[in-house]
């Protein structure tokens, strides 16, 4: 069984490469003397006195565009705070209100201007929003369009209309929020374009802020770029949004932000009386399911019961069917419009249960979720909370359930375990990146890696390889990540293509010859190396680009981007004595996140297993009490029972030497003990998976061993 790893849906834009650049160019030069002062550098924010009046606009265009009585939390402190010029961290708990404390802002901004007489029409700037759920920003766009303030997004799911569209807004100072995911921050021109945008980023709001964090649970590479980013656009002020920060976390987040710790951190409790956190134990998985089906049954209602993997969600379900249950199945595999539906059917029915990898819940407010049940160990203590925070939030007792059993021990070390490369695979990484070639080149010169090829060769993950590019740029200060670029494209050709008077036939430009010369049918689709044929014919492949994307829009082709190819620019010199030291380095560092993600879990299970409330357990995680400095929820297993709930770990094995000659006979390759270890205990990796081995009898055969044994 090969674990498939459900992650947000984010990505790379496809249409806008070209595009970017060239209109970013345009913006960039319009505006460049607009804004910047005689020196160069922008004029010092300033600061606003704390101003009666500025609280009074944020509490109008709360009830006139939001259609909300009041605020929520600490809402109004912190926008307070932010119309007076400081940067904020606020970590509410999910479904708080995060998202009201930059939106009220960035619509309030013109009106102060306005009041105070601070700036001209058009220029009171534009608050950006990065955040790295495509579905969670067009949900937030669409809502605030559908209440008249302009804001727009800037993805891959965008036309091309509606991409000038928002150009045309930015360039007349009319938008008001424009939301992008973190990683358009490696998009050259996207930075440009931001850098020179009219009135300037007057706010620059950071959601799921946590991932910026290396001691969180979600650390997120490109998210450590937006501290840099924030700095070279010379954003006005920062608002930085968190459900989940340990004081950790949270000082992180402020020190990367510059963010005063005593009085723009807002933080509100964690703890939800209405929610009772309950597990229990079972000695195999088998003796769950009923205990499954009793809960769901004594607790009716709409809920979600989340599980590692993809496969599990459908057989979970197939059994909750058969048992009379209303209940599907949903993760990050399934085709957009499928998730889509099975969203809007839990958000119509009061009775249906959806069984969920962790792709499932982030931007669902749906008011009534009556259970969250774990069925598998969750990450860590953080997204426990921020999935146990999706129940109840029409205040209603809601139950979160966690069976916990020792089966579960053995996916949970699969998934701390599986993003460490061996130190080698680290070593002929960085050959790789620092080759000759690149050695030649002066600073300020660009080099171009396919991750994906990388990836293969050495042994690394996607994300593992993304983090050590991060390492490499921000830690090591060695190369700067560029705009990346496609460099092969397929296409689906429509008769128009073919027809030699349609609009594509009859088109005669450079790029168009350059397409039909070579784009090489294979059966249904014509496949071409941009790249390739960019320097075969000395034409700009940004040209080729361009006109592949203008076909098809116009609908004679159906597009589809493949092969990305990063794309750095060298910071300064290496000598290739320096790279041994680097590897060391490097492999250091993601020893040790290996080692916080097994501590993750020790911490996950700690929280019901100890002879203590879990409410307080959790509230104390995240620096935080129960009300009145209570010691006792009332409401937990803990509290209600006072016995503790005991994991049940099956009994260490005997090193099985007959199993691991089995493995040694399969695999005949001895560069590199971890990747039989891998094989044996059912880590997937990218060697793996190309030498077919997951579906192999000897991949995960020592399972019940321990993996360093
Ligand atoms: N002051 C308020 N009064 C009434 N409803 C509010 C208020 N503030 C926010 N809400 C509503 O609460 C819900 C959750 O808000 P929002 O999505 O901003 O939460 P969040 O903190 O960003 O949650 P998550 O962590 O899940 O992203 C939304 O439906 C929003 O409209």
């Amino acid at each position: 069984m090969a674990v498939t790893y459900d992650d947000d849906e984010f990505g790379l834009s496809s249409a806008d490469e070209a595009e970017f650049v060239a209109l970013a160019d345009s913006v960039a030069a319009k505006h460049t003397n607009k804004r910047k002062a005689s020196n160069g550098e922008l004029p010092p924010a300033k600061k606003l006195a704390i101003d009666p009046k500025a609280i009074a606009l944020a509490t109008t265009a709360l009830t006139r565009d939001f259609a909300m009585k009041e605020f929520r939390l600490k809402q109004k402190q912190v926008i307070s705070w932010i119309l007076n010029g400081g940067s904020a961290a606020v970590v509410f708990p999910t479904g708080g209100g995060k998202s009201l404390t930059f939106q009220v802002p960035a619509v309030v901004f013109s009106e102060l201007d306005a009041l105070n007489d601070t700036r001209h029409e058009g220029n009171s700037g534009l608050t950006l929003v990065v955040s790295p759920l495509i579905a969670l920003m067009k949900d937030q766009v669409d809502s605030l369009v559908r209440r008249g303030i302009k804001a727009a997004a800037l993805d891959s799911t965008k036309t091309r209309d509606e991409y000038l569209e928002t150009c045309r807004m930015l360039r007349d100072g009319e938008l008001k929020i424009l939301y992008c995911a973190p990683e358009k921050l490696n998009n050259e021109g996207f930075v440009e374009q931001m850098k020179y945008v009219r009135g300037g980023i007057r706010l620059l709001a950071v959601d799921e802020a946590h991932c910026i964090s290396e001691w969180g649970h979600a650390f997120r590479p490109d998210y450590l770029k937006i501290a840099r980013f924030s700095q070279e656009i010379k954003a006005e002020r920062v608002i930085c949004l968190t459900a989940t920060a340990t004081p950790r976390v949270a000082s992180d987040i402020c020190r990367s932000f510059n963010i005063d710790e005593t009085e723009g951190l807002f933080r509100t409790s964690t703890y939800r009386k209405n929610l009772k956190l309950l597990a229990e134990s079972g000695r195999t998985k088998q003796d769950l399911y009923p205990k499954l089906f009793g809960f769901l049954r004594t607790h009716p209602g709409p809920s979600i019961v989340y599980v590692t993997l993809q496969k599990q969600t459908e057989f979970l379900a197939a059994d909750l069917r058969s048992q009379g249950f209303k209940a599907k199945a949903f993760h990050a595999g399934m085709d957009t419009s499928v998730k889509t539906q099975l969203q809007d059917e839990f958000m119509r029915y009061d009775d249906l249960i959806i069984v969920a990898t962790i792709a499932f819940g982030m931007g669902i407010d749906k008011p009534n979720i009556r259970n969250v049940v774990h069925f598998n160990i969750p990450n860590s203590l953080e997204s426990y909370s921020q999935e146990i925070g999706r129940a109840g939030r029409d205040g209603k007792a809601s139950h979160c359930m966690f069976y916990v059993c020792g089966e579960d021990l053995h996916l949970r070390e699969i998934f701390a375990r599986g993003d460490l490369p061996s130190k080698k695979s680290v070593r002929r990484l960085l050959d790789d990146i620092f080759d000759p070639t690149m050695m030649q080149l002066p600073v300020g010169g660009e080099i171009q890696r396919n991750h994906m090829s990388q990836g293969k060769d050495f042994d690394i993950r996607s994300t593992t390889l993304a983090n050590i590019y991060a390492q490499l740029e921000l830690t090591h200060q060695l190369l700067r990540a560029t705009t990346p670029m496609y460099t092969k494209y397929s296409y689906k050709a429509g008769s128009q293509y073919t027809s030699p008077s349609g609009g594509v036939g009859s088109d005669k430009s450079q790029a168009a010859q350059a397409i039909r010369a070579y784009g090489k049918r294979a059966s249904t689709l014509y496949h071409i190396d941009v790249s390739a044929a960019s320097s075969a014919l000395r034409l700009p492949r940004v040209d080729i680009v361009k006109k592949l994307n203008e076909w098809s829009e116009a609908g004679h082709i159906e597009l589809r981007p493949g092969g990305v190819m990063h794309v750095y620019k060298i910071l300064r010199p290496i000598r290739s004595a320096e790279i041994e030291k680097l590897t060391t380095e490097i492999y250091d560092l993601m020893e040790r996140r290996e080692q916080e993600a097994l501590a993750r879990t020790d911490q996950m299970l700690e929280l019901i297993t100890d002879r203590k409330c879990f409410s307080l357990a959790l509230a104390q995680h995240f620096g935080d009490e129960l009300p009145g400095r209570e010691e006792e929820c009332g409401h937990c297993t803990w509290c209600m029972t006072h016995v503790q709930v005991l994991q049940e770990v099956p009994p260490p094995v005997e090193f099985n030497m007959s199993a691991f000659k089995t493995v040694l006979s399969k695999i005949p390759d001895r560069d590199d003990p971890r990747l039989l270890a891998r094989i044996a205990f059912g880590i997937a990796s990218p060697r793996v998976t190309s030498m077919k081995l997951s579906k192999e009898k000897i991949f995960m055969s020592m399972a019940d061993h321990r993996f360093m044994v």
